[in-house]
């Protein structure tokens, strides 16, 4: 069952209408399905059965601490990027020892808090880094658990700003280096390596590139064995893409049956970190339309949600389906360029979407639930908005929109 569904022609999310919602919390204004988080979550832990493996979601497609509560209460782990999404999972009351730490430019304070929480890994990006590591653990009396990010070279067959597993890419060690950067880590005194791992893109719709990347890390995983080094786990990143518009990306349930049949047979724990297939589609961006404007070349449908709401068109081109929300108003169909508010001529929603519109009525931009909220910003001195969870027929304000003043609430006048 779709929780995002319509019913009498209106648009629901679970067991509301998106026009009550909106018309309760105002827009622009991110809605998001609990069902649809949880649907997702388990289509992963489900798929692996008795295996021992991990999910750890991907903090950075949506870090609101109500998201990761909901993770949290699932059992998930988490994948982090900075000191700042390691705090908002402790704060939800994820489990500091789910939690793996990506990143390429981890400082030392980073560093100590996560050895000072008690992480599950550091997910090591090059060889200063795994030196950093081990001296501040040192420092602090601790062993710091390591994997390393190996850079498969892989081409994932995504947008270019959005693949990571190629060796232009600044991501992790290659292939080549990574025997040698691990025989250096088994030497170290305060680190130990525990798993290896990689992450080769997101939005990627082909099954392939991940199937070709975890070979080129069971190759080098048997080589380390040559040198004594064994590992307990393999964490094969994220990535999996969603249905925006015509794309078939496999399942989260093929992909994971597909990864665990070519590692079934190892005596090793699977760590994945999924985000976009957890919750770009458990979300959706409303937005009101506030004018219309026609001139020779085209109609625009000017809203009130702007690209620092949602920035995915203007930075990657990316399309996002636009739909309207009410289908009784009598409207007629025409095609909208939809724009937002911002002074930029990058900023769109969409382009040449045929809906049937008029000013006044809100409509909504489908899979918005990761890389939405969390990549908004307050350009134009814009507020950042609101953000609502859904769950059956309960609406939860998870995000307060913010005051004018909130936006120059750190900043200071010269005396
Ligand atoms: C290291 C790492 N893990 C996981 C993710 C999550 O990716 P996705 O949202 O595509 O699943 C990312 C972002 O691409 C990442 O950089
Ligand atoms: N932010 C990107 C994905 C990058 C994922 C982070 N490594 C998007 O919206 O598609």
């Amino acid at each position: 069952m779709d929780f995002f569904h319509y019913q009498n022609d209106k648009l629901y999310v679970e067991d509301l209408p998106v026009s009550q919602i909106a018309q309760q919390f105002g827009t622009p204004l991110y809605i998001y399905s609990r069902a649809t988080l949880e649907r997702h979550w388990h289509a992963f832990d489900n798929a692996f059965g008795e295996h021992p493996h991990l999910i750890c979601f991907a903090v950075k497609s949506n870090p609101n601490i109500a998201i990761l509560q909901t993770m949290a209460k699932l059992g998930s782990g988490f994948d982090i990027v900075s000191q700042g999404e390691l705090e908002r999972v402790l704060t939800a009351g994820g489990d500091a020892s789910k939690v793996v730490f990506s990143g390429v430019a981890k400082t030392e304070k980073e560093i100590a808090r996560a050895l000072e929480v008690g992480i599950r890994c550091f997910n090591v990006e090059s060889i200063p880094e795994l030196h950093r590591i081990n001296d501040v653990a040192g420092q602090l009396g601790k062993i710091a658990p390591i994997s390393l990010r190996v850079n498969p070279d892989v081409d994932a067959k995504t947008h270019p700003y959005i693949s990571t597993g190629l060796k232009e890419n600044k991501f992790g060690v290659s292939v080549e280096q990574a025997r040698e950067v691990y025989r250096l880590a088994a030497s170290l005194a305060n680190v130990k390596v525990v798993g290896m791992d990689c992450h080769i893109g997101s939005q990627l719709t082909e099954l392939q590139p991940f199937l070709d990347a975890t070979d080129r890390l069971i190759r080098l995983m048997e080589q380390l064995k040559e040198d004594g080094i064994h590992l307990h786990h393999l964490d094969l990143g994220g990535g999996l893409g969603v249905t925006y518009t015509d794309e078939t990306p496999p399942h989260p349930t093929e992909y994971t049956k597909a990864l665990l049949a070519k590692l079934k047979h190892y005596d090793l724990e699977i760590i994945l970190e999924p985000g976009r297939a957890i919750s770009a589609n458990s979300g959706i961006l409303v937005t009101k339309v506030e004018y219309i404007k026609t001139n020779e070349s085209r109609n625009f449908a000017i809203v009130d949600a702007g690209m620092n709401d949602m920035i995915r068109p203007a930075l990657y081109e990316a399309y996002m389906n636009i739909v309207e929300i009410d289908h009784t108003l009598a409207r007629e169909k025409a095609v909208y360029d939809v724009v937002g508010p911002i002074c930029e001529t990058s900023d769109f929603l969409g382009k040449q979407r045929e809906l049937a519109i008029a000013a006044g009525d809100y409509i909504a931009q489908r899979s918005a639930g990761a890389y939405g909220a969390s990549m908004s910003s307050n350009y134009n001195s814009r507020p950042r908005t609101a953000e609502v969870m859904v769950d059956g027929d309960q609406a939860y304000l998870i995000r307060q929109r913010e005051s004018y003043e909130n936006l120059w609430q750190l900043e200071h006048l010269l005396p």
